[in-house]
């Protein structure tokens, strides 16, 4: 494992801001950490760096312990490099010399650490920009040079906490493939801190979605998607209704209609709650046997497509659905659900 952690638990004062965390993160993972703000994200990773000391457990990095009962291996010692949202680069220096300065700390000839400074910003796309200055590169551009100096530091593991917080929609969309083709490059594990469940589900091998300094769920992109533990995470990840209903026979009676229940979910029986998310929802006839009958609510046009809700009588919260044609507000409509994911 790149990173293992048992336990961990850090406070301030009275505060527990991570509260028992326990975590194998396989070698070569992209780990993504989603949250809200506030959930103890950016403490965990500052507890992986060790720039925060453990109040209790234990953290190994490549089977060592870097964390644990009166052990602190100090930052500089741990094979891990960080990318944070301010980039924190060096404003004085060029391009050039941001990456190839650590490797002159720790060694390396001027020289040689500049060669191999070129060929990391080779691999980031950075080639023409390599005498500039931070304060001349856009947002994108300069974290592009974090990410070299990350490349360059040869750290196995990186941990980056919201590095594309600061960039545009459209610039965070063109980043987010270099963060995947950086990975890819890399072979590091990364560690990856957002608020962003989009953001998350693009580029992540594996999520944690945490709340209140622990770990609600952690799984595949398509786990946490398709089967929330809880009515946090299916909150949290993507659009969805949570509804009361009774399971027998693989079915959900949801009140107004029966839905099917997915495979995995089909041996539940007695109360519990369905989470629905627009994927499972498609139109059908008033008439048609489990046709859920409501209004729609609200419209939003997303380009090619229009998301809506319908407020379906006996139903607690409106559907999320999809839709390829113009909706308006008021109209009837007809859905059919399923099959959907129960929870407890
Ligand atoms: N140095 C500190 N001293 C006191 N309290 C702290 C300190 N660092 C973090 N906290 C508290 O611990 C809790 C978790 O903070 P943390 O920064 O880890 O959350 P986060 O999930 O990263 O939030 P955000 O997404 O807003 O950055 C918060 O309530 C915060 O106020």
């Amino acid at each position: 494992m790149a990173v293992s952690i048992t336990d961990a638990v850090k406070r301030f004062g009275t505060e527990t801001a991570v509260d028992g965390i326990s975590v194998e993160i396989p070698e070569g993972a992209f780990f993504t950490v989603l949250g809200p703000s506030g959930c103890g994200k950016s403490t965990l990773l500052r507890l992986i760096a060790g720039l925060e000391p453990l109040d209790g457990g234990e953290i190994r990095l490549g089977g060592a312990t870097a964390s644990g009962a009166g052990i602190h291996v100090p930052p500089e010692d741990r094979d891990v490099a960080v990318v944070f949202q301010t980039y924190a680069l060096w404003p004085h220096m060029d391009v050039t010399g941001n990456v190839s300065f650590p490797l002159e700390c720790d060694g390396m000839p001027r020289v040689r650490a500049r060669e191999a400074a070129q060929t990391h910003l080779q691999t980031v796309s950075l080639t023409p920009y390599a005498t500039r200055k931070p304060a001349e590169l856009s947002g994108g551009q300069r974290q592009r040079v974090a990410l070299a100096r990350c490349l360059a530091s040869g750290a196995r593991i990186v941990l980056m906490d919201e590095p594309l917080a600061n960039l545009d929609p459209h610039l965070r969309t063109r980043m987010e493939e270099e963060l995947a083709a950086f990975h890819a490059a890399s072979g590091a594990t990364i560690i990856y801190i957002t608020h962003d469940q989009r953001e998350a589900m693009a580029l992540a091998t594996r999520i944690a979605v945490m709340e209140n300094g622990r770990f609600a769920q952690e799984g595949t992109p398509e786990e946490v998607h398709d089967r929330p533990a809880s009515e946090h995470v299916a909150r949290f990840i993507g659009q969805s209704a949570v509804l009361q209903a009774r399971f027998a026979d693989g079915l959900a009676d949801l009140g107004p209609a029966q839905v099917p229940l997915t495979e995995a979910a089909r041996h539940r029986q007695g109360p519990g709650r369905v989470v629905i998310r627009p994927a499972d929802l498609s139109r059908t006839d008033p008439g048609s046997p489990g046709a859920l009958r409501g209004t729609v609510s609200r419209v939003t046009y997303r380009g090619g497509h229009w998301e809506a809700l319908a407020e379906v009588p006996g139903l607690a919260e409106p559907l999320p659905f999809t839709c390829a044609r113009p909706l308006q507000r008021g109209e009837a409509v007809s859905l059919r659900a399923g099959p959907v994911w129960a929870m407890a």
